[in-house]
This record gives C-alpha cells, structure tokens and sequence, in this order.
C-alpha cells in the first residue's frame, strides 16, 4: 500500500465481517523458490532508490559477477508490531505463479535478512506511466493503445489463473524502456488474491482515487474490479487527470460512488470517440456490467489502426490546458503497427461484443 492508501472506517459491524475475514484467508502459502540468506550487497552492488511504499522499499543492484541490472524489493516481515512475513510469502508465490506472463515483472530470485525478505526483480528501466499521465506531453493515442492493450493481456492472463491483482494504478505499471516507449510490467502483487479460495473476497484497502465502487460498498470482489482500475488508467493516460480525485477523501469516494466522470469534448478532444467509448465500458458502477479483460482485447478501440480506421489526428495547434496539464506537444504520428505479438485476441474476434455500441458511438458524438 502506498501513503495514500487507506483504511475506511464502516461501522462496528462491518469491521467485525472485515475482521472474519482478512486473517491470513486467501493468501498463497507455497513457494517453490529458495529464500537465500547470503547478504544482498555481497553478490551484487546496490545502487540507488528506484521507489518505495509503505512497507518496502525499492532499490537498484547491479550483478557484481555479470552485471546485470535489477530491481531489489526490500518488503518488511514485521508491520505495526506483527509478523508479516506470510504476506511477504503470498507476494512471492503470486510473482512466481505468473513467471510465464510476459506481462508481469519477473521474479529472479529471493533473498531473506532480519527485517526483510528482498523480492530480486527484473529491472524495468522506463519508470512508472504514471510519469506520462502527470508530464506535460501525453503520450499519442496509438502509445496508450499499445500500452493499454499490454495491460489488458497481462491482467487477462492473470485472471485466467483466477488471481485479481487490486491495485492497479499508473503507479504500478512500468515500463521496460523510456525511449524508445518499452513494453508494459505489472508489479506490486501486494494486495493481489486468488479468487475461490476463501469464499467471498472483500478487501477495504486500495487507493482511494482508483479504488472500484464496490470496494467502497463492501460488496465482493471480482476480476471486475481489476478492469475498473484499467478504466482509470486509461482516463488518466488519455487526460492527464484523474477521474474521480476530489478534495479530500470523502468527495473521492462520493466521485467513485456516483461514478461522477468527466467526458466532455474537451477532456477528450485529442482522441478519437472510441476511446471514450472504451472507458465508459469499464467505468460502470456494477461489477458484473463490465466487460472482462479478454472482452476489452477485442474491443474496436485497440485495434481500429488494424481496421484501417486512422485515430485522431493530433491537433495543428497544442491543445488548451486543462488545469495542471500546459504546453502540450503532440507526437507527429499515430503509432505504427507494432507489437503484434503476445496478442491475445485478434480483430476478427468472435467476440466482438462492442461491435453495436461502438457502432453506436461513432454515430453519435459521445
Ligand atoms: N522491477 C522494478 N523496476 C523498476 N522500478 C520498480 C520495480 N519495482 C518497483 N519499482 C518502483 O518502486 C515503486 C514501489 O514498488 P511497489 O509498488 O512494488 O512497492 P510497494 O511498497 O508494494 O508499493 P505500495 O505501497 O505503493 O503498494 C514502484 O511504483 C516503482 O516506481
């Protein structure tokens, strides 16, 4: 959880249910990678701060016998004065059930001192998209598609093996390379369960700009909630805003609630219809209204370059700020057609269950 995230406060009853039911229920308990217990910085040269949240801390190393970059996860075992450390295996067992998605930042190894257990990642040298949702140069809508649809395949795989990860936010997708634009990584796999295990799953932690309604409400949690969360960052990518940040926390969670979202002409104006089209899919308040991850995939927005339908052109003046965004500049052309590997559903897809709508929005000025 990063500084930002919160505990809500329900009444007695509901902390009594959230009580019975966090515990260590839900968590991943078997591990097939050998914690080591040599001392990090004999094997390898740290070099450096990469990020941190609340209970672990991110650092640079180098292989001093290969060197060779990654990413060292300093995750604490004890928290608030309790052993944490089934959490700290859970993270590990979840990093190395997905070691064959491409998506997801891969788990090179495990090391253990007396405070933590160090998580040795691949290195993700392009930093967070976060850093392209708050830049003053957005990316072109043909990158955010592209990155989009890397997101889409890594979570839609995850859910194929029934895991939902509940913390997805530009903060936690990262990018292999800056320049060229690498390829996405999903990290942070603290607060992901497996779903079916225990039952219900209902969590009351999270990110209150990104959190789904139902997170709020108490209500169970699904795989729709990841997509939820692909919602936003897609809105964030597209706008430089977040949709629903307020004030304060509680005018957040009253935007969440009401799915109080801005979709004017002008927040929109850089892209094409069918990007709002997309994000309004997934910026349904009812869980079980929005599509799945494999449905996105074949969504017309993705793929319209394929179609031979151009995205929009960038504007020949920069566009006006909104807010804290100014001096855009646009890239000059909409994205080739890279990437055509690791796809998971093709245009022609059967299941193409957008077709109608998106016809819809394109007949209509959304
Ligand atoms: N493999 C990596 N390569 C490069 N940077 C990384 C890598 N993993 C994490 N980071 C950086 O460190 C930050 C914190 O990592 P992570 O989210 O895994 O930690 P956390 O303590 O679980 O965070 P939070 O408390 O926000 O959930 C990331 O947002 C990212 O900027």
């Amino acid at each position: 959880m990063g500084s930002g995230d919160f505990p809500l406060h329900f009444p007695p009853s509901r902390m009594m249910a959230r009580r019975r039911l966090e515990g260590r229920g839900g968590l991943l308990a078997d591990i097939q990678t050998t914690i080591l217990s040599e001392p990090l910085d004999s094997l390898f040269h740290i070099t450096g701060e990469l990020g941190r949240g609340k209970f672990a801390v991110v650092k640079k190393c180098v292989d001093k016998a290969t060197g060779k970059e990654f990413a060292a996860k300093f995750v604490r075992k004890r928290r608030r004065g309790r052993d944490c450390r089934a959490e700290v295996i859970h993270e590990l067992a979840v990093l190395e059930a997905a070691r064959c998605n491409p998506r997801i930042i891969n788990l090179h190894a495990a090391y253990e001192n007396e405070h933590d257990i160090i998580l040795l990642l691949e290195y993700a040298a392009g930093g967070e998209i976060f850093d392209h949702c708050v830049s003053d140069e957005l990316l072109s809508e043909g990158q955010i598609i592209r990155l989009i649809r890397q997101v889409l395949e890594g979570v839609h795989l995850l859910h194929q093996s029934n895991v939902v990860h509940l913390d997805l936010k530009p903060q936690n997708i990262l990018l292999t390379s800056l320049s060229p634009l690498g390829d996405i990584k999903i990290v942070d796999f603290g607060l992901a369960r497996r779903l079916g295990s225990i039952g219900e799953l209902r969590e009351i932690v999270g990110t209150p700009e990104y959190v789904a309604p139902e997170i709020l409400n108490y209500e169970p949690i699904t795989t729709a909630t990841d997509l939820w969360s692909i919602g936003v960052i897609t809105y964030m990518l597209i706008t430089g805003e977040s949709p629903f940040a307020g004030e304060d926390k509680q005018q957040t969670f009253l935007n969440v609630s009401q799915v109080n979202v801005d979709y004017s002409k002008e927040a929109f104006s850089r892209v094409s219809e069918l990007a709002v089209h997309f994000i309004q899919k997934l910026l349904v308040k009812a869980p079980e209204d929005r599509p799945s991850a494999a449905d996105c995939l074949s969504h017309p927005w993705l793929w319209q370059q394929y179609l031979g339908v151009e995205l929009s052109p960038p504007p020949a003046t920069p566009r006006v700020p909104r807010e804290r965004s100014s001096g855009v500049k646009w890239a000059s052309a909409p994205e080739d057609l890279e990437d055509k590997e690791n796809i998971l559903d093709s245009p022609q897809s059967k299941r193409f269950r957008f077709e109608d709508d998106a016809q819809a929005a394109r007949d209509s000025s959304i």
